[in-house]
């Protein structure tokens, strides 16, 4: 395993009284890919939204434990707004804003105070290069960002994110929503992405989560069952629950 990017110790997280994440004991990577995967409800995206404090936003929520970030606890007081610049995050369903293309992608940066013109054309430039979106639409950048596919939308989301310059990536099922080919185009753009950038991604489909993660962290029922290197999860799990869900027993 290489350097942490993020410590995460006996975290609890409450919905009301409803206990969701049961001390949560891992460590993430840098520049590598973690995959959450576990049957519906078990705490997926929970987990991955309190790792950029989305889950401030839903009410009656309540976290204990620590979330280190750079070595740094997120949940001390530290500017949200500069957190969620550095662990920028992706939904399942593309959502990109109702404007072109171009504000799309200048819509971030723009919020930070960039405004010169040079600028923003050469972040939208690079994000969108980035998100191997950019020969696809360098002609229509003026046009509406509705009218691209959805598969198109969902790398237009990931150039998105990647324009206020983050270092994690926080992906809750990215491919869920789009057809074969457009989702074998996330994951080579997510093989290419970790070189830069720290990527967790939540995903229902195991096969997604041996073709693309270094790391594998099994959940049921809010608890972290088994967590460790993708190849030893998928072919020896040390929890038997762990092999149950792997070998489609359960879930
Ligand atoms: N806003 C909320 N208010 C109350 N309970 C919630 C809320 N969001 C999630 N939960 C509950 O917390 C548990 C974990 O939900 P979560 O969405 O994190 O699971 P998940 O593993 O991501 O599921 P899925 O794979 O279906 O997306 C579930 O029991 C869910 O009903």
């Amino acid at each position: 395993m290489g350097i942490k990017k993020f410590t995460i110790k006996d975290l609890d997280l409450f919905y009301g009284d409803f206990q969701a994440l049961q001390k949560i004991n891992m460590n993430i990577d840098e520049k590598n890919v973690t995959a959450f995967i576990g049957p519906s409800g078990c705490g997926k995206s929970t987990f991955l939204r309190t790792l950029n404090r989305m889950n401030d936003l839903i009410e009656g929520v309540t976290i204990r434990g620590e979330v280190k970030l750079d070595g740094n606890n997120i949940y001390n007081n530290i500017d949200v707004i500069k957190l969620r610049k550095k662990v920028g995050m992706v939904f399942q369903k593309p959502n990109p804003f109702p404007m072109s293309i171009y504000d799309n992608i200048a819509y971030g940066p723009r919020t930070h105070g960039i405004r010169k013109r040079a600028v923003l054309d050469e972040i939208v430039e690079k994000s969108l290069t980035g998100a191997a979106l950019w020969d696809e639409v360098k002609d229509r950048l003026k046009t509406n960002a509705l009218g691209l596919s959805g598969g198109q939308q969902q790398r237009l989301c990931i150039a998105r994110a990647l324009a206020v310059e983050p270092e994690v990536l926080l992906m809750d099922e990215p491919t869920s929503a789009l057809d074969p080919i457009a989702t074998s185009k996330i994951e080579n753009l997510m093989e290419s992405l970790k070189k830069d950038y720290t990527i967790v991604i939540v995903t229902h489909s195991m096969q997604q989560a041996a073709r693309i993660s270094d790391n594998t962290a099994f959940f049921l029922m809010g608890e972290l069952v088994e967590f460790g290197d993708t190849s030893q999860i998928f072919t020896t799990p040390e929890d038997k629950r762990t092999e149950d869900y792997i070998t489609g027993r359960f879930g």
